[in-house]
């Protein structure tokens, strides 16, 4: 029986000897490899974190201690080692684990997450609670090098430090964000790394002022003093002990007795402290230790190269599309910038990176802060480009409203993954963003049925001096294979596309959806059924003299999104059309209140009806009813 086989919950740990829980590392690392590469996910940061997660486990009295782990993508060996090991091949998958932290998935995931940054506010609330129960446990934050870099951590640290509270932060830096990490913190922190001997002596220091007895009281508590006024030259980890935090560190993240060692240390003081531990992202992935290359893995690779099995065919997804097609734009629209949030590779403007090095931006995992910025600059005349995942923008919602509506800038916002994206789950839906920009007073709001007209809002997009403009975008592969974006023309303002006449009822489809309304509307003529289906490109401004036109000649409008239906585009044009002809009955079809969990993006988009085949259905039910109706 190997180890990892013995390990039913971390109690088993604790019982086990140093060299076997260095085994028992090497045995969590080969499975997880094996695993990942049938059901792909997030193999780099886990490898990177197996010794961690086996020392955390073994210094602290878990579950009764609680880990908290930012972003939650790191967890597989916390999931292996409690208790999940036998349904890791269900990971991401439709009724399967979670590829982030759950509290319903066990008591070992204290908090959910799959955004980042939310580790430390969360377990300081824990710590706040615990002292309000009277309780004795120990809570322990454990966040990476790219989510500190987050405004909301900064918060945390800052509420953390001054309150004196029992609070553990550990800082997993491995250098790396999902790219190289970014930013001031990421280069104190690389430079508190190439210093360990400043620590060294400082820390032993410390122990010296500490175990100083009899006559040496007195030279112990100099010692002290001393140690406080020289410790800024001493220690580059000074920044969080003048945040209020006692630091250790940097340690190394792949020693388990030294790792062990330090937590059950750690575990018994008081205060906030931070434990720094340097990591390696991907660490003994066969094809080499990279940490960006193995952040995350598509199922069916090879577990020897990581490449995937099974060549991917056919037109280019909208990522792709999209960073090739404002690299080329950039060149016609000289002021226009691109700004990431952490995301070059994610969101295309890795492309953009290579064609225009000087104007992109990389703000790290700061999504206000990069919203601010844009609007800091289009405040100077300059075209921001903001690209960040419809869900990640959450973030930056107020930003959106104070920074940069009410002062009607014109940055423009690219919201990729906008709807379901699948294996990631309902952290990572973009299912808010139509709800959440149809409120923002000046916002254009827009979404593509193919990757042409993607680029023809891009366009028009950057054309737009007026206010702010916004594009949604999924994660998905274009319908069509667009030409360069200089032979594309922009979409004029406002406008739908009638695509297909029929009669009583029309689609108003969004994006995405067009293409499944048409499949919907071929099916039903051939049932004898007659619909049209509209294009609604524009959201808002919505194109008001379609509208009238449909309005005359049809009785039913069924508005079908790849959004929540909840004050969507489907709520937005009944009011519209309520003003206009309440005799019109309009029927909103988009995703469900409820939460979409983790499947791909196919059954996900077939569990809520949105494809042909459930739209086809609403429009019968639709016609069914006005039939009895009538
Ligand atoms: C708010 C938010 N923005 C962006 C992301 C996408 N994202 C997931 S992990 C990650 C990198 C995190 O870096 P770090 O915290 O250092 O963890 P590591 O992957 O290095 O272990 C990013 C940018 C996210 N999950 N949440
Ligand atoms: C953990 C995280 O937030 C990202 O790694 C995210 O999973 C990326 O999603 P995509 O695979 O859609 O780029
Ligand atoms: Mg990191």
């Amino acid at each position: 029986m190997s180890l990892l086989d013995r390990v039913q919950d971390p109690a088993d740990l604790r019982r086990m000897t140093p060299a076997e829980l260095e085994t028992l590392a090497q045995e969590i690392r080969e499975f997880l490899i094996a695993t990942c590469s049938v059901t792909g996910g997030h193999i780099g940061a886990g490898l990177g974190v197996v010794e961690l997660t086996i020392a955390l486990h073994t210094a602290f009295n878990t579950p009764d201690d609680k880990l908290v782990w930012d972003v939650g993508h790191q967890g597989y060996p916390h999931k292996v080692l409690t208790g999940r090991k036998d349904r890791m091949h269900t990971l991401r998958q439709e009724g399967g684990l979670s590829g982030f932290l759950k509290r319903t998935e066990s008591e070992y995931d204290t908090f959910g997450a799959g955004h980042a940054a939310t580790s430390i506010s969360a377990a300081l609330g824990m710590a706040a609670a615990r002292d309000i129960k009277g309780g004795k446990n120990k809570v322990v934050a454990i966040i990476g090098d790219g989510s500190l870099g987050s405004g909301l951590a900064y918060e945390a640290l800052n509420n953390a430090g001054h309150s004196d509270r029992d609070f553990i932060v550990v800082l997993n830096d491995n250098e790396m964000s999902i790219a190289p990490n970014v930013g001031a913190m990421h280069k104190y922190l690389t430079q508190v790394q190439r210093n360990p001997i400043y620590n060294r002596l400082r820390n032993k220091i410390g122990d010296l002022a500490d175990h100083a007895k009899g006559p040496f009281k007195e030279a112990g508590s100099l010692l002290r003093r001393w140690e406080e006024s020289v410790k800024a030259f001493l220690t580059p980890g000074v920044l969080f002990e003048e945040l209020g935090f006692r630091y250790f560190g940097p340690i190394d993240g792949h020693d388990i007795p030294q790792l062990v060692e330090t937590f059950k240390a750690v575990r018994e003081f008081k205060g906030p402290r931070l434990v720094h531990v340097i990591t390696k992202k991907g660490k003994g992935f066969p094809a080499g230790e990279h940490g960006e290359k193995w952040h995350a893995l598509p199922p069916g690779h090879d577990p020897q190269t990581g490449k995937q099995l099974k060549a991917a065919t056919g037109n280019p997804n909208y990522t792709a599309v999209f960073g090739k097609a404002l690299a080329e734009l950039m060149e016609e629209f000289p002021k226009a910038i691109a700004i990431t949030a952490a995301m070059p590779s994610g969101t295309g403007t890795g492309t953009v990176a290579k064609a225009h090095p000087t104007r992109f931006f990389d703000v790290g995992i700061a999504e206000g802060h990069g919203v601010t910025f844009a609007a800091g600059m289009a405040a100077e005349g300059i075209k921001p480009v903001v690209t960040i995942y419809s869900t990640f923008l959450q973030r930056g919602y107020d930003n959106i409203i104070h920074d940069v509506a009410i002062q009607s800038l014109p940055v423009m916002f690219c919201m990729d993954r906008a709807g379901l994206v699948g294996e990631d789950g309902e952290t990572h839906a973009g299912l808010y963003d139509i709800a959440y920009m149809l409120a923002v007073p000046h916002m254009v709001v827009t979404a593509p049925k193919d990757g042409t007209e993607f680029v023809g809002l891009l366009r028009s997009g950057l054309a737009h001096t007026d206010g702010p403009f916004c594009v949604r975008y999924p994660r998905d592969l274009s319908p069509d294979v667009p030409a360069h974006a200089k032979e594309i023309p922009a979409v004029p303002h406002g406008t739908w596309e009638v695509l297909r006449k029929g009669e009583g009822l029309a689609i108003l489809a969004v994006g995405t959806m067009v293409q499944e309304s048409l499949k919907a509307a071929e099916a039903l003529a051939a049932e004898g059924l007659s619909v049209t289906v509209v294009n609604c490109r524009y959201l808002k401004p919505h194109d008001a003299t379609t509208l009238t036109a449909l309005l005359a000649t049809h009785q039913q409008l069924l508005v079908v999104e790849e959004g929540t239906v909840v004050n969507g585009f489907g709520a937005y044009m009944a009011a519209v059309v309520n003003q206009m002809d309440p005799g019109v009955r309009v029927v909103a079809h988009g995703v469900p209140d409820r939460i979409i969990y983790a499947a791909s993006r196919a059954k996900q988009l077939a569990q809520v009806g949105l494809d042909a085949a459930g739209i086809a259905a609403k429009v019968r039910a639709l016609r069914e009813s006005e039939a009895l109706a009538g």
